[in-house]
């Protein structure tokens, strides 16, 4: 499916779909049609909140989908934990990059539960999904959240991960993006143009009761959320803020989520101390209630420095009725309309992104306007729903596709005995 290189500007842009009507009042549809979505598993972050988000809406649109983790870790602690309305989680633990027994661990599960559709979503997992796909003749989709070259600090990290992507596209059957950008990304890396579907992520639109109503000369809270790691940009907003106090206005930050690493931890707790920041920083640490927190922020701030695909604290904060002042990196811009659900800053620019939350507290842009037209973005263009739906059209329209023979794989059930069930279980609630 790789091609030479393609001018961009000839390619029609993909915008977020909107749904005709509210899917969610309908009963789920039977179930036509089964996936087994190949995934790392080791974290709870943006693409397992993906992940996690269609197996819980794929059902609505006539999907069964499935799991089988090759990092077993966060993903399938939290799927056994919860009450979640999910399917099946399978375990298919890979010692290094290069072992290839999860391969025929997924052939057997293919096998064994008639999964017609195979989907991966990183580099690790895409290389695994194409052997898979090779050995069975089920298809393949690969699902693109960030750019692989730009994934990560760690030049060499992002090299094998690029090359492990484009090897493994040579046989996809269909690659969705969560953003545009993402697409059109793929398309200069030589995909055609009909094999690339914008899927924009999704979130449920949780709209906690508010806490905090901020008024121009008050104070003003700002939360960022996220793993706390360099290419987030955190340093920037504490420089932004640091310019803001400088001027009088009373802004405050509230750091939510995790920092990756204690030497980064240290790095930024150095910079608050230079920066005589500390009564204005509020350490919140890792939470399981980002809504309960976004009821206490005034505005999300996300100044992600690069490489983002459409983050979903982005698309949450929206939910949450939050204005979002981001950066104009990747997706962001297909969510945030300067000036509208948010604002958008010039990434690694402390002194673009203290105007812009300038703009913001000192009453230039209407709060209370900006905040609803961001949950009306949201659930209009950014639902789970939303997401679940572009995604089941695109495996349709394989499964559709003359060149699949629907039979090769209807063997399900009847061969259960030939794959150990022992690394797999079923989340409570399930639908059988
Ligand atoms: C580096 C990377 O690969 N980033 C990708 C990753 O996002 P990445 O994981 O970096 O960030 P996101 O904002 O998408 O997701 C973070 C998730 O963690 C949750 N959270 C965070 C802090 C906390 O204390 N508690 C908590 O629950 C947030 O609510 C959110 O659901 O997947 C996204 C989804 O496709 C992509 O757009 C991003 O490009």
């Amino acid at each position: 499916m790789l091609h030479n290189q393609t001018d961009l500007t000839s390619i029609p842009v993909q915008v977020p779909v909107v749904l005709p009507s509210e899917p969610a009042a309908s009963p789920p549809c039977s179930i036509e049609a089964s996936v087994l979505h190949v995934i790392n598993g080791e974290y709870f972050s943006g693409a397992e909140r993906v992940q996690s988000h269609l197996g819980r809406c794929l059902p609505n649109f006539g999907i069964a989908a499935d799991f089988v983790c090759v990092k077993p870790g966060k993903f399938p602690q939290v799927m056994a934990e919860q009450n979640l309305q999910w399917g099946r989680c399978h375990l298919a633990p890979m010692k290094s990059r290069f072992d290839l027994r999860a391969v025929f661990r997924i052939r057997d599960l293919v096998q064994a539960y008639g999964y017609e559709l195979l989907h991966a979503h990183t580099p690790r997992t895409a290389m695994v999904a194409s052997a898979a796909s090779r050995l069975t003749g089920v298809p393949w989709v690969y699902h693109v959240h960030s750019p692989a070259a730009r994934d990560s600090v760690h030049q060499w990290s992002n090299r094998i991960n690029s090359w492990m992507e484009r090897a493994s596209l040579l046989s996809c059957s269909h690659l969705i993006t969560v953003s545009e950008s993402l697409r059109l990304d793929c398309i200069a890396k030589g995909a055609s143009e009909d094999k690339v579907t914008v899927v924009h992520n999704g979130v449920p639109s949780i709209r906690p009761e508010r806490i905090h109503h901020p008024v121009v000369g008050g104070r003003w809270v700002f939360g960022m959320v996220a793993l706390m790691r360099p290419r987030k940009g955190l340093e920037v907003v504490l420089d932004a803020l640091s310019i803001l106090r400088g001027e009088g206005l009373d802004v405050v930050l509230r750091c939510i989520g995790p920092f990756e690493t204690a030497e980064y931890e240290t790095e930024i707790n150095e910079q608050i101390d230079r920066l005589k920041l500390r009564r204005y920083v509020e350490r919140v640490g890792f939470t399981d209630d980002v809504p309960g927190e976004l009821a206490r922020v005034d505005a999300l701030v996300l100044p992600s420095l690069f490489g983002e695909g459409l983050p979903m604290v982005v698309l949450e904060a929206m939910a949450a009725a939050v204005p979002v002042i981001a950066t104009r990196v990747e997706g962001t811009p297909e969510a945030v309309t300067d000036g509208v659900e948010g604002l958008l800053a010039e990434p690694r620019d402390a002194v673009s992104l203290a105007k812009k939350i300038r703009s913001l507290v000192t009453g230039e842009y209407d709060w209370t306007s900006m905040a609803e037209a961001a949950h009306q973005r949201q659930t209009q263009s950014f639902s789970d729903l939303s997401m679940a739906w572009g995604t089941a059209e695109v495996y349709r329209k394989l499964i559709d596709s003359p060149d699949m023979d629907r039979g090769h794989n209807r063997l399900g059930d009847a061969r259960l005995t030939h794959v150990s069930q022992q690394d797999s279980f079923v989340a409570a609630g399930y639908r059988d």
